[in-house]
């Protein structure tokens, strides 16, 4: 059989989950072979295949996490785009087959896909329903809004129920991208980066330094606990030993929050302020693609397009999306879960659509393209995290954070212009 490399980020129960499905497809046919290898979280998984291309090494399949897609989209010579390998091995590829959120997210401007969607995510809010119930607070009814989620923790650290009201994974995917889409707020101009490379981030304004201020604030009561920058590594850990009643993250931890959680788990929409006109909006996607890469031969594409086509196989697609909770990528993925029962045996598994479909995305609600944006994320969790320590305030680490992000984009924008 041919075989091809998959490189991917998939660790914990998500990368059992995956191994399973690939060998799988490798079960179900004698002509392909796909190997999966898992190569730390996504940004290392990334530089790690940036450097193997240098070196003539690079993988058939790399899974890329969302915010990597700009960078993608500009390196032409190292990615075979996957609406031209479909087409240039007979398999069928039908945006219109996925979600809209997903299709508009993933699109070059003249309307093509030039990776495969695979794990599409958004960040939910988990609780413990224990916890809620230990303070007096009506498990059934998660707080909607921010006043609302500050007055609960407080009940809740003031009961002694738990230690810590609530934390967070990825900050800024959850406190900053999130978090302005729900609010209907820009991240930067010419629609979040969409409409050209020149675009530049004014995500500096009063809703979300005051948003940034109040995390702190909170969490010198305990309201809230830092979870760490980047993907947040304490999060997750911190609300399985019960030591925080809420955590921020994405549907995806819903496989390994369901096998590490000793209580029962609540699920709920992200919190927005509602002062604010025109929240909650939507909110936008995380997780990744697939993306092929140039320099490998051509039955080794064909094994390539024939896997990404298994991939998308109502089936398939069904299966991961209920075992891992990122979000069924295709219409017929929804409707077979839905036949299936799938929501109503297991609530809360549709908050994370239910959120993303709340009303149709403005140009701040799409998502976000913008080069560089690894880098970028990068600054913008640490400066988070200095306002977290006190040493600066919210104004001051959102100015900080779009001046040094916007010399990344003018770095980028040089670059590929
Ligand atoms: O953990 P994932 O795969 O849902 O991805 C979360 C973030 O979108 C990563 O950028």
């Amino acid at each position: 059989a041919t075989e091809v490399q998959w490189w991917h980020a998939m660790g914990g129960q998500l990368g059992t989950i995956l191994e399973d499905m690939t060998e799988d497809f490798n079960q179900s046919q004698d002509d392909y072979r796909v190997n999966p290898s898992f190569r730390g979280n996504y940004s290392e998984t990334m530089t790690g295949a940036i450097a193997a291309f240098r070196a003539g090494e690079q993988p058939h399949i790399l899974q890329v996490f969302e915010v990597g897609t700009g960078t993608m989209m500009s390196a032409e010579g190292a990615v075979y785009p996957a609406y031209e390998l479909m087409e240039d091995h007979g398999q069928p590829f039908d945006e219109d087959a996925f979600l809209p959120a997903v299709v508009g997210y993933y699109t070059d401007t003249q309307g093509n896909m030039l990776s495969f969607p695979f794990n599409s995510s958004t960040p939910i809010m988990y609780y413990n329903r224990d916890v809620f119930k230990a303070a007096g607070l009506d498990p059934d009814k998660p707080p909607a809004t921010w006043q609302a989620l500050a007055k609960a923790a407080t009940t809740i650290t003031n009961s002694g129920a738990a230690e810590c009201g609530f934390t967070t994974s990825w900050p800024s995917w959850v406190m900053l991208e999130n978090f302005s889409a729900m609010h209907n707020s820009p991240l930067g101009t010419r629609q979040n980066g969409f409409g050209g490379l020149d675009a530049k981030l004014t995500f500096n304004n009063d809703l979300v330094a005051r948003h940034w201020d109040n995390l702190k604030t909170w969490q010198g009561s305990n309201v809230f606990q830092w979870g760490g920058p980047g993907d947040g590594p304490d999060s997750e850990p911190m609300f399985y030993a019960q030591e925080c009643a809420m955590f921020f993250g994405s549907s995806s931890s819903r496989a390994d929050v369901i096998e590490n959680a000793s209580f029962d788990v609540g699920y709920a929409m992200q919190p927005y302020y509602d002062d604010v006109e025109g929240a909650p909006q939507n909110a936008i996607i995380g997780g990744a693609t697939l993306w092929a890469l140039r320099g490998h031969t051509d039955k080794e594409y064909a094994a390539v397009a024939a896997f990404f086509d298994y991939l998308s196989q109502p089936e398939v697609q069904a299966e991961w999306h209920q075992k891992t909770g990122y979000l069924p990528i295709t219409q017929e993925a929804w409707e077979l879960s839905k036949e299936q029962g799938f929501y109503e045996e297991n609530p809360g598994a549709s908050i994370a659509l239910e959120q993303m479909t709340l009303n149709p995305p403005t140009e701040n609600s799409k998502g976000l393209r913008f080069g560089n944006f690894v880098q970028i994320r990068a600054i913008i969790s640490e400066e988070m995290e200095a306002v977290m320590t006190g040493e600066k305030t919210g104004e001051e680490a959102t100015d900080d954070a779009v001046q040094r992000g916007n010399r990344l984009l003018r770095d980028f924008e040089d670059a590929n212009s």
